[in-house]
């Protein structure tokens, strides 16, 4: 087993947010004596922070609005009519909920894509203390100099907050989808995105009746057809990929592209199943992400964790097409990877210190033992056995209490919103 996948009893130092020391047994007592800080994780379980790298923090209001609905249907009869009425208050409250529900159930770094108010969602970011990848989503179904203004807004977005928070708020260029945003608006995506170094981030291919329209209306499937348009030359990663042949895998393989699997949505929309056991045996980078609580219900990433390692196993009627640790690491270091962002996602040193704490009383954890401690994590743990989260060694939940957002008022906040809604 890889060094960072073995399971042992040990601590941790850290300093200037990176693990400086990751050691096995106790801390000696010049270790404890230099601490400014010293949390007692005695009996819990220790691992890194886990990596959501698709979401849509805007929208969160709208869980359970539009249930069992195909993904056409849900966008243009739920989410953009809502959409189109939200406010800023509105977009905050959900934003603060998203951030609760994901801190509480381990998630330390997270991608959002939305298109209303994202330079107060990165002041909000960076208030809490996350790490995130944040990108203002743009439609491009709207007149050129209207497509001109969101480019801009996405490249002062990233000239505003790229690096932000000690490195922890990174910016990326979000063109929406291949079906809302044409041709010549993903190639000008394209182009600005490299102009500036900025990542490129995508919904692509989630449907059949999507990737047929594409063919229909370009004579090309979308992934060709984006790598056509030079969006595969800057670091690029889609969302979904669900519908994906294999001259589209490679061309995600040779451009470097990786995917965000979101299996919890894609099955509620009725979208299907993404080949990820295929992707990651051609070396495609494959992170986990929960779409928003419009499509998932929550943003629990265990569940998501629980669902990945199960859904192929039962479409191929084979359960040794994923495991334990090949999932954990999706959640985490492999999720990392897809957003670009270097040391993380491990408990190592000069890795960055997010890491979360798991409480394993629990009878759904019992019995356990070193050897089972991978296996619990996927396929028995829930977020809520979470107890401690810490972003670059800073607490943002502790011992089951939320350092910066007051849980209560946002909770009532949110529901007393919830009349606005169609
Ligand atoms: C333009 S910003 C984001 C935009 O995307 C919508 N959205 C949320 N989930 C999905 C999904 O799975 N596929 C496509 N679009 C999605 C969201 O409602 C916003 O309008
Ligand atoms: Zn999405």
């Amino acid at each position: 087993m890889e060094e960072s996948h073995q399971i042992f009893y040990g601590y941790v130092i850290v300093e200037k947010g990176l693990f400086k020391t990751v050691g096995k047994g106790s801390p000696s007592s010049k270790e404890i004596a230099d601490a400014d800080e010293v949390i007692d994780g005695q009996g819990k379980w220790l691992m890194p922070g886990l990596v959501n790298t698709h979401g849509h923090l805007g929208s969160t209001l709208l869980r359970g609005a539009g249930d069992d609905m195909p993904l056409m249907d849900w966008l243009k009869q739920i989410m953009w009519p809502n959409e189109s009425r939200f406010d800023k208050e509105t977009v905050t409250i959900a934003a603060q909920l998203a951030m609760i529900e994901m801190i509480k159930s381990g998630t330390t770094t997270f991608l959002d894509m939305y298109h209303l108010f994202m330079e107060d969602m990165a002041e909000l970011v960076i208030d809490i203390g996350m790490r995130a990848t944040l990108c203002r989503g743009m439609i491009g179904l709207c007149s050129e100099e209207e497509q001109e203004q969101k480019l801009a807004e996405s490249v002062k977005l990233y000239k505003d907050f790229h690096g932000e928070s000690d490195g922890k708020i990174s910016i990326a260029l979000s063109p929406h989808a291949p079906y809302t945003c044409p041709p010549p608006f993903m190639k000008r995506a394209a182009e600005e995105a490299k102009k500036h170094n900025m990542m490129i981030h995508t919904h692509v291919s989630e449907t059949r009746g999507e990737v047929e329209q594409h063919v229909k209306e370009y004579g090309k499937r979308p992934i060709v057809h984006l790598e056509e348009l030079g969006l595969f030359h800057s670091p690029c990663l889609i969302a979904h990929g669900v519908h994906v042949n294999e001259e589209e895998m490679v061309i995600l393989k040779e451009n470097d592209v990786a995917v965000s699997h979101n299996p919890i949505s894609n099955l509620k929309l009725g979208s299907g199943i993404a080949p990820i056991p295929e992707m990651v045996s051609k070396g495609i980078t494959v992170g986990l992400g929960t779409d928003s609580t419009a499509s998932n219900n929550n943003l629990d990433l265990f569940e998501e964790m629980r669902m990945a390692a199960l859904i192929h196993k039962g479409k191929q009627e084979n359960p040794s097409v994923t495991n334990s640790l090949k999932t954990l690491e999706m959640a985490t270091f492999k999720g990392a990877e897809a957003l670009r962002i270097s040391q993380l996602g491990k408990i190592r040193s000069k890795f960055k210190a997010d890491f979360i704490l798991v409480d394993p009383a629990a009878p759904h954890l019992t019995p356990w033992e070193n050897n089972r401690v991978h296996s619990h994590l996927v396929y028995a743990a829930k977020g809520s056995d979470v107890t401690d989260v810490f972003v670059g060694g800073k607490a943002l939940y502790s011992n089951k209490s939320l350092v910066k957002l007051d849980e209560e008022k946002i909770l009532y906040e949110a529901n007393n919103k919830l009349e606005n809604f169609v």
